[in-house]
């Protein structure tokens, strides 16, 4: 097994001089040397080819005991050079301070046959100097969840982190998972992600914060340098040293980098609010600088349509972090990042430019989301509005926002008066849509009527339709099912969750019953409606 490695953070960027796990608190550095601390039987439970074959990784080195040796933290490739990453974050809305990787470890960023850089990073790979009062590990079922959804991501679209191994690491894990006072051991496993960078706000949150104004420029000017080359232009490729001896970091390049990334992040959230996903921590220290999703902790998926659920048990009480208020804390989260940076900047006119840029983005992917979920041609106001209806509606009545979504291409829109039928299936309680079916017969007459302005054929409607809503998503209740028949010996439902959710968008007949409501059973049941942070 071969991967060509280039570690440019640890080259470019200054380190922690102290090396090994002793916590601590590391002024004036990027990252600290740490290695992985071994586990006891490193074994692959399951792997994404596709990742692997992004690596140029053969099937003959997956299969290989080295595999799980190396992607479980028993032994490095020539090359790695592993490290943990320096960072803080604002959590629940309050500064924490320094945080850090605690249980993630990089390995080295791989440099693929077509040039991209792939950073290999194990999470639950033991303890660093960030590790707090936490052991460095991760559990077997949270790891699924980070695995399976990582991929599910991918494949539906959405940027994300990618996830190349799952190995159990044979050793047992303690949690509380509740937090109410019942520790117990778990099976431990680690995850391989893989990004093109792991680099977060709060990596700039935390020299901002000390006021450490050298730190925070080398990280903006490696970040724009690794991660925005082609905001470079011209002098994309060239080495990061002769660029800053040229001054080539101003201000304007600076204010650039800022928009892009407001703007990949408002992109990201149209992203998850098209698909139905819940971060569940939407801190800044879980906020990726490229917009990856990052960090697939307590997590969920809607099924019954409600902008006000959030899986995090954490989250209970003020729901920070429930579904419809993710684009309003990926701009406050945006509004930390641009005070982080503004020591770079003379005013505030180009950060607050930023800003807006989020707001006028997030805006028109959410008119796009909604015109693209009808069907409609145009991405215009007129088609939110019927979308905000149509949401209030599915609330109201209780409506799998996936199934309806998804249903919603059967409806006969060259009939004045559609029906309801082809709809029926996609809602939880026959009397709450018995309650409000005048109501959806009224807005299905009126989205016919602009179906049918619209004019685009039904072939073409229903297609634009299927390529936004997809069909299967790694519904809460799926991931759980994955996880009890892992504990229960058998692996082989994370495998058939994973291949599933490959094609996302298409009919899969034979498979329908991973499109199905949530069951009632799913309801109340850890894991499935609620979530804890212990993981
Ligand atoms: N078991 C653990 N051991 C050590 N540190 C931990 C552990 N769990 C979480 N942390 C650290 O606590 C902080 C916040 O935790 P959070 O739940 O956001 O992260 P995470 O799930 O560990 O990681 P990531 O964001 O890397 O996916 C991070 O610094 C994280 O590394
Ligand atoms: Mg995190």
């Amino acid at each position: 097994m071969r991967l060509r490695f280039d570690n440019a953070f640890l080259r470019e960027l200054p380190g922690d001089p102290a090396t090994g796990p002793g916590l601590r608190q590391v002024h004036g550095a990027a990252w600290s040397r740490v290695e992985p601390t071994p586990v006891a039987a490193p074994r692959l439970v399951a792997h994404a080819a596709e990742v692997a074959g992004m690596l140029g990784l053969a099937a003959g080195d997956v299969e290989s005991p080295d595999f799980a040796a190396v992607f479980g933290g028993n032994a490095l490739l020539p090359g790695m050079d592993p490290w943990a990453a320096n960072y803080g974050g604002h959590q629940f809305g309050h500064w924490a301070g320094q945080l850090g990787d605690g249980r993630a470890i990089s390995l080295g960023e791989a440099l693929a046959a077509d040039g991209a850089r792939h950073e290999l990073q194990l999470k639950g790979a033991g303890p660093t100097p960030y590790s707090r009062s936490a052991d460095g590990r991760a559990v077997m079922r949270s790891s699924i969840r980070e695995f399976i959804c990582s991929e599910a991501m991918h494949h539906l679209g959405v940027p994300t982190t990618r996830a190349l191994s799952l190995v159990a690491t044979g050793e047992a894990v303690v949690r509380d998972m509740f937090y109410d006072g019942h520790p117990r051991p778990e099976p431990g496993a680690v995850v391989c992600r893989v990004a093109p960078s792991f680099i977060r706000f709060g990596t700039f949150e935390l020299p901002a914060s000390r006021g450490d104004v050298a730190l925070l420029r080398a990280l903006a000017e490696f970040c724009v340098w690794r991660d925005f080359p082609w905001l470079l232009g011209e002098h994309a490729g060239r080495p990061l040293g002769h660029l800053r001896l040229e001054q080539l970091f101003d201000e304007t390049l600076l204010a650039a980098w800022f928009r892009e990334v407001c703007e990949r992040t408002a992109r990201l959230v149209g992203h998850w609010m098209r698909v139905g996903f819940v971060h569940g921590v939407l801190n800044t220290d879980n906020m990726s600088i490229l917009g990856l999703t990052i960090d697939y902790g307590p997590y969920g998926w809607i099924d019954d349509y409600d902008p006000d659920w959030t899986p995090n048990t954490t989250d209970v009480q003020h729901r920070r972090y429930r579904f419809g208020w993710q684009p309003r804390v990926a701009h406050w989260n945006l509004g930390r990042l641009a005070q982080a940076l503004s020591p770079l900047f003379a005013d505030a006119a180009p950060l607050q430019a930023g800003l807006d840029a989020y707001a006028a983005t997030w805006a028109e992917c959410e008119r796009d989301n909604a015109c693209a979920r009808l069907g409609l041609q145009a991405g215009d106001d007129d088609g939110l509005a019927l979308m905000r209806e149509l949401q209030a509606l599915m609330h109201r009545a209780g409506a799998d926002m996936t199934n309806l979504f998804r249903a919603l291409s059967d409806v006969d829109v060259e009939a004045d008066a559609p029906s309801l039928e082809p709809l029926r299936a996609a809602f939880y309680a026959p009397e709450r849509l018995a309650a409000e079916a005048a109501a959806l017969e009224a807005w299905l007459a009126r989205y016919a009527a602009r179906c049918r302005a619209d004019g685009l054929p039904r072939e073409a409607r229903v297609a634009r339709m299927h390529a936004a809503s997809p069909r299967y998503v790694p519904r809460n209740y799926l991931a759980q099912q994955a996880i009890d028949r892992a504990a229960a010996g058998d692996e082989g439902g994370i495998h058939e969750l994973l291949d599933v959710l490959r094609d996302p968008y298409g009919e899969q007949p034979g498979r329908e019953a991973f499109a199905a409501l949530r069951p009632d059973w799913a309801l109340d049941r850890a894991g499935c409606s609620m979530l804890s942070c212990s993981s």
